[in-house]
């Protein structure tokens, strides 16, 4: 697990960390940790031209110290303080006896082999002010690689917030634990490649994380155990109630997602026309073209996708809600629970919804624009006022559970953003819902491998949302199955 965590967080813990250090200590970690990323990303430091941007708090301080620690190794360092004034002293000495020089000429990031930003870290609050923005700038427009001291300078930490202009860093060298908005949208496409530098914060933060991203072999941990005497009935049935006579695909989609997570099988229930379109792909599928209520047993339902939002889906997402097992509602049946059931999911056994900006702005009455730019509060908010577990989709897709826990993807693509990718996720999560996974865990857990087998139908060119499906049986033996492999109960002869 990679575990990201609030910026009081971060203060508590360091605070009663330095108590037990003498001065200074955690500034000298963070600084030779830094400038040993910013030398091997050099390939060498004797001879190279690194400027220091630097602000007046302590991430200025870092930047300078690492600046006297290449500097001594025989790199040109020249700083840019922002405010001279109120620079760390500290580093400043340190810098002025290693051989850097100050300077007041921007021009030198033109000529530089990497810009080290500390202007802003943990600190910062809002966008760049005017001094700091026009260096940031110049710092993007010029050839040297740029490293951000903790945090891209003008990204919020604490959710991943932009207001305004920022440092847009290749690498961003981060302390004692991963900030949320290091892995969250937008902050997290500032930040480049992250890279963590243990100074010893770990027993003193929290036990559970503000956002935490799963890793392989958390997905491995948390996927179902199969067993030789697992069948198809103990692995779980899904239902899925999905497509119209108007968009019969989607439910091929949802099915196909569903038949590759971990149910044992998959049951329809919808329109004829629909059934005929997925038996032709799927004939594995177990249809019904009665109610959902009506359509046999189910361990988890997946509704929504392409099933219209006319009153006959209004009274089949009814009928599902009133189940005892858990829902994941998406698409038209996010706009059927905004428009009859106020908007919220009562229900005793878990809901899941799996909503895009857009649909996450209508069910909160917010904006799209402001729900991408805040994802990390209007999920939460979406999970709060709804009682439900949020799936928001988009860039950085993130997971939040009603009592606060939140989970951020970090696999996936930008070309996942193509037509019924969305509906390959429901039935893929519903599938992981029916075979017993807990919500936050099937949700994270089909967030990671749908984005993981989108990048490995993508490789780098257009793909279409059946792609998904054809690379999740390869998404799935990546991540591998931490409770090894499945044998037959009888040897082969
Ligand atoms: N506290 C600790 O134990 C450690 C802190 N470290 C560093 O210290 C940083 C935090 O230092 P500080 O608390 O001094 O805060 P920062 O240095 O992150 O930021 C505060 C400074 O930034 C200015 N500022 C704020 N918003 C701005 C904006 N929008 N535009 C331009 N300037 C702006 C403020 O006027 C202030 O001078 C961490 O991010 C990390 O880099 C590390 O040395 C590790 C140890
Ligand atoms: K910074």
């Amino acid at each position: 697990m990679r575990n990201a965590y609030h910026v009081e967080h971060v203060r508590a813990a360091e605070a009663a960390l330095m108590a037990r250090l003498p001065e200074g200590t955690l500034m000298q970690r963070a600084a030779a940790g830094l400038a040993a990323t910013c030398a091997r990303l050099l390939g060498g430091v004797y001879g190279r031209r690194v400027v220091l941007l630097v602000g007046s708090g302590d991430n200025g301080g870092d930047a300078l110290y690492a600046g006297a620690r290449l500097a001594r190794r025989g790199a040109r360092v020249d700083a840019i303080l922002l405010n001279p004034e109120r620079a760390h002293a500290g580093g400043l000495a340190a810098l002025r006896a290693a051989g850097g020089r100050m300077t007041g000429d921007p021009a030198v990031i033109d000529a530089a082999d990497l810009v080290v930003d500390g202007i802003t870290g943990i600190g910062g609050q809002g966008g760049l002010r005017p001094g700091a923005a026009e260096l940031a700038a110049r710092a993007a427009g010029a050839q040297a690689l740029v490293v951000a001291v903790d945090v891209p300078s003008g990204v919020d930490a604490s959710t991943g917030v932009v207001e305004g202009p920022a440092v847009r860093a290749d690498v961003t060298v981060t302390f004692g634990t991963y900030k949320p908005g290091l892995l969250v949208d937008p902050g997290a496409s500032h930040a480049g490649v992250v890279e963590l530098v243990d100074i010893g914060l770990g027993p003193y933060l929290p036990a559970e994380p503000t956002v935490a991203a799963l890793q392989a072999g958390d997905v491995a941990r948390l996927l179902p155990e199969l067993s030789a005497e697992t069948d198809k009935y103990r692995r779980g049935v899904v239902g899925v109630v999905a497509g119209s006579d108007r968009f019969p695909g989607a439910a091929v989609l949802t099915v196909g997602g569903a038949l590759y997570g971990a149910a044992g099988y998959v049951r329809l229930a919808a329109p004829r026309r629909v059934i005929d379109l997925v038996l032709q792909r799927w004939p594995e599928t177990v249809c019904s073209e009665a109610r959902p209520g009506e359509a046999g047993r189910v361990q988890a339902w997946v509704v929504g996708p392409g099933m219209g939002t006319d009153e006959v889906a209004r009274d089949r997402l009814a009928e599902v809600l009133a189940s005892d097992v858990p829902v994941l509602v998406d698409a038209d049946g996010l706009t059927l629970l905004g428009k009859y059931f106020g908007g919220r999911a009562d229900r005793s056994a878990p809901t899941v919804l799996t909503p895009h900006a857009g649909e996450c702005a209508r069910l909160l009455g917010a904006e799209r624009a402001d729900v991408e730019a805040r994802r990390l509060e209007h999920t939460r908010q979406l999970a709060e006022r709804t009682g439900a577990t949020v799936l928001l989709k988009g860039s950085t897709t993130l997971v939040a559970d009603p009592a606060g826990a939140v989970r951020v993807n970090p696999t996936g693509t930008p070309w996942l953003g193509t037509a019924g990718t969305g509906d390959v996720l429901s039935g893929l999560i519903g599938s992981l819902l029916a075979a017993g996974l807990p919500a936050l865990d099937a949700a994270s857990v089909g967030a990671y491998l749908h984005g993981l087998a989108g990048r490995l139908a993508a490789d780098d060119a257009p793909i279409a949302a059946h792609d998904v499906i054809d690379h999740l049986p390869a998404a799935w033996r990546s991540v591998g199955n931490d409770h090894g492999p499945v044998r037959d109960a009888r040897p082969c002869l």
